[in-house]
C-alpha cells in the first residue's frame, strides 16, 4: 500500500484574457501550492476501482475526480489491475482551492508508482489536463505562471515561505458560473503578472502581497457579499493582503508570521461561521 498527498492551491493572481471557441477562457495567473492537503491510501486490486472517503457528503463513484484519474490511467496504459483507494478529505470542496484537482493529481502519481510505469511528470500533466485545467499545476506544485486554459505552466522561483489564513464561507461556487458571469461584466482592474513574477524572483514577500489581483473576485463578491467582509476582517487584524482564490468563495490572507496567522484565525473563528485554516506556502515538488 502507498500513501499519496494532493495539496491545495491559491491564486496570487488571475486574469482572463478572452473566451475561446472551445468554451474555456484564456487565462494568465500565478498559482501557489499550500501545505493544506488531502491524503489518499492506494493499493492494487485485481481489476476494480474502489473508492471510500472520510466524509459522507462527497460522491465516491465515477463522478469523483480521484476515481476518474485512476480509470484514465487504467485505460490509457491498459493496466491489468485496478486500485482500492481511501481518500481523507481536508481541502474544502468547490472552494476555489482545487481540491478535486489535487486528488486527481495525487492518484495519477500514485498509479504511476503502484504500477511501476515510470512516466515523467510532463506525461502525467498531459493526461491530467484532459480531466481538469488545474490538474497539471497540482502535479508540479510550488509557484507557477499558468496560461492557456491554465494547463501551460512556467516554473517560477518558489515564493518565500509565507503563512496564511484561509476562510471558506458556508457556500459553494461553480467555476463555470464564475467564468460565465465574468463575460457579462468584465473587470476594472487587472493583475500585473510581469511585475509579480519579478517580485517572486526577488523574493520580496511584501511586494508580492501588494500585487495580488483576481478578476473573478468582483464576480463572486457581487453574489456573495460575505467575501468582502472576510477580506476586511483579515486586513483589520493585520494581514499583509487578502484576496479570493480562484472562482471562490475561499478568502486567503497572507501574513508576516505564523503567530499573526493564528491570531487572525482565532478572531475569524469567533466572529464568523466560516471554516478557517492556518497553513503556509510550499515549494516545488520535482526538479522538472
Ligand atoms: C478558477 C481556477 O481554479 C483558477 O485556478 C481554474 O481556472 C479552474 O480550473 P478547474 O476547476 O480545473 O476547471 P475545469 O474543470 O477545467 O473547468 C470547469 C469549467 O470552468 C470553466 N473554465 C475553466 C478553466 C478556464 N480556463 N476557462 C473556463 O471557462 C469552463 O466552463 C469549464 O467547463
Ligand atoms: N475528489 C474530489 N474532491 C472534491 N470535489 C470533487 C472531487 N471529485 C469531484 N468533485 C466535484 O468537483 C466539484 C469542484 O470541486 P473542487 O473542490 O475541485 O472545486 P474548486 O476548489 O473550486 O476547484 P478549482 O479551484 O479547481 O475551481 C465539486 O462540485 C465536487 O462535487
Amino acid at each position: 500500500m502507498i500513501t499519496v498527498e494532493g495539496k491545495a492551491k491559491i491564486n496570487l493572481t488571475l486574469d482572463v484574457l478572452g473566451k475561446r471557441p472551445d468554451g474555456y477562457h484564456e487565462v494568465a495567473m500565478v498559482m501557489q501550492s499550500v501545505a493544506l492537503h488531502d491524503t489518499i491510501e492506494m493499493e492494487k486490486t485485481e481489476d476494480a476501482i474502489q473508492l471510500s472517503i472520510s466524509v459522507p457528503w462527497l460522491r465516491a463513484d465515477e463522478g469523483n475526480l480521484a476515481w476518474r484519474a485512476a480509470d484514465l490511467m487504467r485505460r490509457t496504459y491498459q493496466l491489468d489491475g485496478g486500485v482500492r483507494m481511501h481518500l481523507t478529505k481536508r481541502i474544502p470542496v468547490a472552494a476555489g482551492l482545487a481540491g478535486g484537482s489535487a486528488d486527481a493529481a495525487a492518484v495519477l502519481r500514485g498509479m504511476n508508482e503502484l504500477y511501476g510505469l515510470g512516466l515523467p511528470c510532463r506525461t502525467l500533466c498531459d493526461l491530467g489536463a484532459s480531466l481538469g485545467s488545474d490538474i497539471p499545476f497540482c502535479l508540479m506544485e510550488g509557484t507557477m505562471l499558468a496560461t492557456g486554459r491554465g494547463e501551460i505552466l512556467k516554473r517560477l522561483e518558489d515564493m518565500p515561505l509565507t503563512w496564511l489564513v484561509l476562510a471558506k464561507p458556508r457556500l459553494s461556487v461553480s467555476t463555470a458560473w464564475a467564468y460565465q458571469n465574468y463575460d457579462a461584466q468584465g473587470a476594472a482592474v487587472h493583475p500585473d503578472n510581469q511585475r509579480i513574477c519579478e517580485e517572486i524572483a526577488r523574493g520580496d514577500r511584501k511586494a508580492i502581497a501588494g500585487l495580488l489581483c483576481n478578476v473573478l473576485e468582483s464576480v463572486t463578491i457581487k453574489k456573495y457579499e460575505v467575501i468582502s467582509r472576510y477580506k476586511a476582517m483579515m486586513l483589520e487584524q493585520g494581514a499583509m493582503a487578502s484576496m479570493m482564490s480562484g472562482s471562490g468563495p475561499t478568502v486567503f490572507g497572507l501574513t508576516e508570521s505564523r503567530e499573526r496567522a493564528e491570531r487572525i484565525a482565532g478572531v475569524l473563528r469567533q466572529n464568523t461561521d466560516a471554516d478557517i485554516f492556518v497553513t503556509h506556502t510550499t515549494g516545488k515538488l520535482t526538479n522538472d
